[in-house]
């Protein structure tokens, strides 16, 4: 399906999404599983990028730590609002977010007896889940809807995969992605990004204005460039680009 060409070694920076796109959608937040081999790919590619590579993910950045260790990559959590490159070390403290903390309390309580609805607590953000109670998106939907009205200014609605997650405004992975790009070894890098889910629409958008390049994996509306099957067939790409030095997507426009 895809082709390409060498690509220089300074040529690109490449940003992946983890869930649904480097691991498999699981029923759970806590039971996806890191392929074994993969930490190694992309170790691998790290090292062809002169270390542009990063995971740009709305999960905190210390359970995608724990996922990866003994591995450590660059990173960005919470969907843009904590990174890491290198040593320099950004995180979201939760109690700048006193309203949200009263929220997860009360969110915690109205699904005591919706067995299936599950809330993820992640400090500067709340998700709530339905995969498991899809009977239940309209309620969970009207809840999320009536936390951020209760909330007031200052928050919105990440929509995703079966979830809705009330985060800081502040929060898009293309602010994050742009943030990187100012920053040592991204800088002057064409950027790839790679993700699957309505929060990376805006990272995708964010490539497309660098002359990046922009993939979806899997199916749905998007503004991404390119697309791939699955994050099983990602990893066989990943893991071919690190091997051979070969970029596996079509060269972006303007090259
Ligand atoms: O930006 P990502 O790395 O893709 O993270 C987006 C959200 O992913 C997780 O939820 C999704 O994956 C779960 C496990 O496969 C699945 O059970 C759930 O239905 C999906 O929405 C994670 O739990 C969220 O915190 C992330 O924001």
């Amino acid at each position: 399906m895809i082709s390409g060409k060498a690509s220089a070694i300074d040529d690109y920076a490449l940003f992946l999404d983890f869930d649904g796109t480097l691991v498999e959608i699981a029923e759970r937040p806590e039971a996806v599983v890191v392929d074994p081999v993969l930490p190694q790919i992309l170790t691998g590619l790290q090292a062809r990028l002169n270390g542009a590579l990063a995971i740009i993910s709305g999960r905190p950045i210390a359970f995608l730590d724990q996922r990866f260790a003994p591995h450590r990559f660059d990173i960005a959590g919470l969907h843009g609002l904590e990174h890491r490159i290198g040593d320099e070390l950004y995180l979201c403290d939760p109690e700048d977010h006193p309203r949200l903390r009263d929220m997860v309390r009360r969110l915690d309580e109205s699904v005591k007896h919706k067995p299936g609805l599950l809330i993820e607590d992640k400090g500067c953000s709340v998700a709530l889940h339905w995969r498991l109670a899809p009977q239940e998106k309209e309620f969970a939907l009207a809840m999320a809807h009536a936390a951020l009205e209760a909330l007031g200014n200052g928050y919105r609605i990440q929509y995703g995969k079966a979830v809705a997650e009330i985060v800081p405004s502040g929060a898009g992975k293309g602010n994050v992605i742009e943030r990187f790009l100012h920053q040592t070894p991204y800088r002057g890098r064409r950027p790839i990004f790679i993700g699957d889910d309505l929060t990376d629409e805006n990272g995708f958008k964010l490539v497309n204005a660098h002359r990046g390049l922009s993939v979806r994996v899997g199916r749905g509306e998007t503004v991404a460039q390119q697309r791939v099957g699955t994050p099983s067939d990602l990893r066989h790409l990943l893991s071919a680009w690190a091997t051979t030095g070969t970029l596996p997507f079509h060269e972006a426009s303007g090259t």
